[in-house]
């Protein structure tokens, strides 16, 4: 009998984890609902809630009557990554009593470190069944609702308008407008958070007088200044901070308790000490485009336009910035390398443009990292690395290849040196194309 290859059994294997990942998440779905309804039929606790909130029930803050008030309030999460997670398993384990969860993406190995609704069985896999499946394994008082869907305009009214709190653990300009402008539009509250690197950011919008998102930022941001996780990192404790903050903002909101007398925006960072500061925010701005006292958004707009990108278009793809002639291919810059291995000529540098941090992560062999952003002040070590090529070509690289072109024009344009070529694509190009090995990152 021939011997089954490992990479089919790996894809039964898949096949049967996400059956099984359905099967469990329609099941506990059903559950929770019958139980809450059963729950909603009563406005005392049930013994059951009494034992396993009491320690909430013990502060004066929540006590029996909030926490019927968190069973009573539904509470959508968009967005069920960094901010998402932490933020989404709290509210549940709190006793929120309907959660929705709105994702469009499937679960990737680079989640992991921050994304702890997500487990390694799950990569792969849908966010939202996979927070689902969470969610639920924690409780089953929460009755939760999950939209595997992109949230954009056509969508977003109906999504938003079934919930008393929307919280945004999104990542992208775009969606922060469309989420921002539904609510206004619905007269929701918005809880929202953002974290990138070591900082993050957590605001309550649209509530008791207070301004909305496009009263502190009317006009988006350029499309590359929107800083992404996958382009500048994130530490994974940073968005766990913030999405608990953003949960206990919603239990606030939830319990009645006075939100927003004074706006302001919490800051946190990694760096400062204090790790938190607090800026002051005006309240609601009366030229505001969508709630101002003459509004001009009165209905959902075309928020990809509006911004210059989509959810999609956050990490800054390959683009053709540099003439096409000044470029070559990664199997053709493997066929120089292989050459020059041999000893058989391909005289050239390998220069890495990317910063150190990242060059430190991996890198080709025999490259020299001189960052482009110290092109100007390492410019004499630069100049003494190409002349002493006698006319060899120089080879620059990158993640993905935009970088590298700015390097070539650069060379050819400030140094005079014409025999300067990209390597396009850059190094995730060289990953995918050249060398399956290589480190992905
Ligand atoms: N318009 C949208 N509709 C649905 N989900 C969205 C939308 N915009 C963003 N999201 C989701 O919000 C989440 C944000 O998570 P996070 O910021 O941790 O980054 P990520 O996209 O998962 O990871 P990385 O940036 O590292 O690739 C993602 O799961 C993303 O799919
Ligand atoms: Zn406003």
């Amino acid at each position: 009998m021939e011997r089954p290859k490992i990479s089919e059994l790996r894809d039964q294997l898949h096949s049967l984890r996400k059956q099984e990942l359905e099967i469990e998440a329609q099941i506990l779905a059903l559950e929770a609902e019958e139980q809450s309804t059963a729950q909603k039929a009563s406005d005392r606790l049930t013994n059951e809630e009494i034992r396993r909130y009491s320690r909430q029930l013990l502060i004066p803050e929540v006590g029996t009557e909030g926490q019927l008030k968190l069973r009573n309030s539904s509470v959508l999460v968009v967005g069920t990554g960094g901010l998402g997670s932490p933020c989404a398993l709290y509210l549940a384990a709190m006793g929120i009593g309907r959660l929705g969860l709105v994702d469009h993406d499937v679960v990737d190995q680079s989640n992991l470190h921050r994304q702890v609704l997500h487990t390694e069985a799950s990569c792969g896999f849908s966010k939202v069944l996979s927070a689902v499946t969470s969610i639920s394994r924690l409780s089953s008082l929460c009755e939760t609702k999950v939209y595997d869907v992109l949230l954009d305009s056509t969508n977003a009214r109906d999504i938003i308008g079934g919930y008393d709190i929307v919280v945004d653990a999104t990542d992208n300009a775009a969606t922060r407008y469309l989420i921002n402008d539904a609510c206004v539009l619905s007269g929701i509250p918005l809880v929202s958070g953002s974290a990138v690197r070591l900082d993050g950011q957590l605001t309550v919008y649209n509530h008791n007088g207070g301004p909305c998102y496009r009263c502190l930022f009317p006009t988006p941001p350029a499309p590359d200044a929107m800083a992404n996780c996958s382009e500048t990192g994130v530490l994974g404790v940073v968005p766990g901070v913030i999405g608990c903050l953003q949960a206990m903002e919603v239990v606030k909101l939830a319990t009645g308790r006075k939100v927003n007398e004074d706006p302001s925006m919490l800051l946190f960072s990694y760096r400062s000490q204090p790790h938190f500061r607090s800026v002051k925010l005006r309240g609601r701005k009366p030229t505001c485009a969508v709630c101002g006292d003459e509004p001009t958004v009165t209905k959902l707009i075309d928020y990809v336009a509006f911004c210059g990108a989509g959810p999609n278009d956050d990490a800054p793809q390959w683009k053709l910035l540099e003439d096409p002639t000044h470029r070559i291919s990664c199997e053709r810059y493997r066929e120089v390398q292989d050459l020059s291995d041999a000893g058989v000529g391909g005289k050239h540098l390998l220069l890495d443009v990317r910063d150190e941090v990242q060059f430190t992560i991996c890198q080709l062999p025999h490259s020299v990292n001189i960052p482009i952003d110290q092109f100007d002040t390492r410019r004499k070590e630069l100049e003494e690395a190409v002349q002493s090529l006698d006319g060899a070509p120089v080879y620059a690289v990158c993640r993905r290849g935009n970088l590298s072109q700015m390097a070539v024009r650069y060379i050819r344009d400030q140094l005079g040196y014409e025999q300067c070529f990209d390597i396009a694509g850059g190094l995730v190009a060289w990953q995918r194309e050249v060398d399956a090995e290589f480190p992905a990152y």
